[in-house]
């Protein structure tokens, strides 16, 4: 086993008296596909955002490469290769995607200064953008502007814009939120092309998608660790049909 990228231990928020995580424990090795599902109000976004340094927990602790990392920012996180791809797009509609990516692996390098000058000249840049592009299956709209782009590639872009970070762990925010049935086996593909040591906690809606592509999947419930296991075992596992259907009065199929 290796050693894990991500420690999660005892982490637990509250908001006044509400109790919205509770003593969970995670990890996250080099190369996992891991999926967190739950009904809605689990607490699933909460838990990514005390992971992330979003919000600050009322206890317990994160650690990434063994580093006590509870204290810090969220860009000091980023910093160190915790990185989230928002569900959320925060895109320049008139700037190509290639553009996006440039500018993102400048940021990373902290050249912007120098962004127009160095464009040309940075080395290695075009041979990262153009990996990039390839891992996401963005190749032939490189230099098509992101307000034109389809919905679900505007999804990948994102996911690859998190990439130009170089993370080691990256936590997905429902990459397949909104996207068309139609454009969601492209999704999946990229994800299939994801760096292979690179760590994966995916939080989505879409079980289809989940079951898919997750080798470990960890379901919470009201703010604690239900359970965690295989796609197999979690689709037999009695408890988390209980606690979808007691949440929304339908079966697991949509979380
Ligand atoms: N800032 C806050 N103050 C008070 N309560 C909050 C706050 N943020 C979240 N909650 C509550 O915490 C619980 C968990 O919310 P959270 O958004 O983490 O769940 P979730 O699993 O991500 O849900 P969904 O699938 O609907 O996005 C909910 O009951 C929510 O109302």
């Amino acid at each position: 086993m290796t050693a894990a990228l991500l420690q999660v231990e005892r982490l637990s928020k509250n908001f006044g008296g509400l109790q919205v995580s509770a003593d969970i424990d995670m990890e996250l090795h080099p190369g996992d596909r891991c999926a967190l599902i739950g009904p809605n109000g689990a607490g699933k976004t909460t838990f990514v955002n005390l992971v992330t340094g979003v919000l600050s927990p009322t206890a317990g602790t994160v650690r990434l490469e063994g580093r006590d990392i509870t204290g810090l920012s969220a860009q000091a996180r980023v910093r160190l290769g915790l990185v989230r791809s928002f569900q959320v797009a925060r895109l320049f509609r008139s700037m190509t995607v290639r553009e996006h990516l440039e500018l993102a692996i400048l940021q990373r390098e902290r050249r912007t200064w120098a962004l127009f000058a160095s464009v040309g000249r940075t080395r290695g840049l075009a041979g990262e953008v153009a990996g990039l592009l390839a891992t996401m299956g963005l190749g032939a709209v490189a230099d098509t502007a992101v307000g034109q782009l389809a919905y679900g590639q505007q999804r990948l872009l994102e996911i690859a814009l998190a990439l130009a970070l170089k993370p080691k762990v990256l936590i997905l925010d429902e990459p397949a939120a909104g996207v068309p049935h139609s454009e969601s086996q492209r999704i999946l593909d990229a994800l299939d092309r994801l760096p292979p040591d690179l760590a994966v906690l995916m939080i989505e809606h879409d079980m289809d998608l989940v079951f898919r592509f997750a080798r470990r999947i960890i379901v919470l419930a009201q703010g604690r660790l239900l359970c965690s296991g295989s796609a197999a075992d979690i689709a037999a596992d009695e408890r988390v049909r209980e606690v979808y259907l007691g949440s929304r009065g339908h079966a697991a199929h949509r979380a």
